[in-house]
C-alpha cells in the first residue's frame, strides 16, 4: 500500500506491506548526529484555531524563564504561527552539517517552514507526504544544541500528517489543547486513541479560552458556556493541567511577536507537569 493511503492500523487492513508487523518504534528517525535533546513534548489539538501554538509558545517561554534551554519545532507546516508569535523574521542558516534553528529574543531555538520560505506569506500548497517529510527533516537535519525541552507544535487533527509526525519523532509525551466550544469528548477520544496507537504517554489536557475576566470588576464570564473538561478528562483518566483565559493582551502579544512578554501563570501547572514527565532514554 502507498504511504499516502496507509491507515497505520494493520488490524483493519488486509494489505501485506512492509508496515505489517512493525511497531511504532520501528519508524522513529534518528536526530541529527550533533543534536542533543533531553525531552520532546508534542502539543496537539483536534482542530485548528484553539490556541495550540499559543500554548506551545507559552510552555517554551515558562520553562525558559525557569532556566531551562527550550526549543520549538513548528510541525504545523501549513499554518506556521510560531515565528510570528516570537517576532522572528530572519531566515534559518545552515551548513553541510545541518540547518541551524533561529534564536528568539530570550534564547528559545525555533525551526519553522516560515524561516525557510523566501516570502513569509507564501502559502504552503504541498501534498501530505511532502509536508510530513519536511517535519521529519526538522528533526533529522536541524542541529538542536543542548535542548532541555523541545516542544513540537503538531499539525492540527488526527490525519496522516500528524500520524507520520507521531511515528518519526520520539515524543516523551503529548499535551492536548481544547477549547470549551469544541466537541471536546470526541476530539479528546481521537487524540487519546492516536497517542495509544503510537505508544506515547498523554501528560494531560489544557483548556484554552475557558473564561474572560472583566478588567473592571473581575467578574468571570464564560463566553462558550460551562466547561466539561474535568468530566471528559476523568472519563479518559487524564489530568487537566490548566485553563487559560481568553485575554486580549494574549492575542495582542501573540499577534505582534511579543509572546515572551505574556505572564501566563495559568500554565505554570502544565509547565510543572512537563518537568515531571519522565524522558524516554534517547
Ligand atoms: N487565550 C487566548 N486569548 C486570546 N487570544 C488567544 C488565546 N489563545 C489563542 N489566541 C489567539 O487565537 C488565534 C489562534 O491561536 P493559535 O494560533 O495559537 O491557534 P492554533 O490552534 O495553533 O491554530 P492553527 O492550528 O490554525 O495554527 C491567535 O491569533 C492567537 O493569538
Amino acid at each position: 500500500m502507498s504511504e499516502e493511503n496507509c491507515t497505520h492500523n494493520c488490524d483493519s487492513c488486509g494489505e501485506n506491506c512492509p508496515s505489517r508487523g512493525a511497531s511504532p518504534a520501528d519508524f522513529l528517525e534518528a536526530p541529527n548526529a550533533m543534536s542533543k535533546i533531553n525531552k520532546v513534548i508534542g502539543v496537539v489539538s483536534g482542530k485548528g484555531g484553539v490556541g495550540k501554538s499559543m500554548v506551545t509558545s507559552m510552555l517554551a517561554v515558562l520553562l525558559n524563564r525557569r532556566g531551562s534551554h527550550t526549543a520549538i519545532l513548528d510541525a504545523d507546516i501549513t499554518g506556521p504561527s510560531i515565528p510570528k508569535a516570537f517576532g522572528i523574521h530572519q531566515k534559518a542558516m545552515g551548513s553541510e552539517l545541518g540547518l541551524l534553528p533561529v534564536k528568539s529574543k530570550t534564547g528559545i531555538d525555533v525551526m519553522s517552514v516560515n524561516l525557510l520560505l523566501d516570502e513569509e506569506t507564501a502559502p504552503v500548497v504541498w501534498r501530505g507526504p511532502m509536508i510530513a517529510n519536511t517535519v521529519k527533516q526538522f528533526w533529522t537535519d536541524v542541529i538542536w544544541t543542548d535542548v532541555d525541552y523541545m516542544f513540537v507544535d503538531m499539525p492540527p487533527g488526527t490525519g496522516d500528517v500528524p500520524l507520520t509526525v507521531f511515528q518519526s519523532i520520539p515524543l516523551d509525551g503529548i499535551i492536548i489543547v481544547t477549547s470549551p466550544q469544541e466537541l471536546v469528548s470526541m476530539i479528546v477520544a481521537k487524540a487519546v486513541n492516536m497517542a495509544k496507537m503510537m505508544n506515547v504517554p498523554i501528560i494531560g489536557i489544557v483548556e484554552n479560552m475557558s473564561y474572560v475576566k472583566c478588567p473592571d470588576c473581575g467578574t468571570v464570564i464564560k463566553p462558550f458556556g460551562e466547561s466539561h473538561v474535568e468530566e471528559i478528562a476523568a472519563k479518559f483518566g487524564l489530568k487537566v493541567l490548566g485553563k487559560c483565559p481568553l485575554d486580549p493582551e494574549v492575542a495582542k502579544n501573540c499577534d505582534t511577536g511579543l509572546v515572551e512578554l505574556v505572564n501566563a501563570q495559568w500554565l505554570e501547572g502544565a509547565a510543572d507537569a512537563v518537568e515531571q514527565q519522565p524522558a524516554k532514554s534517547k
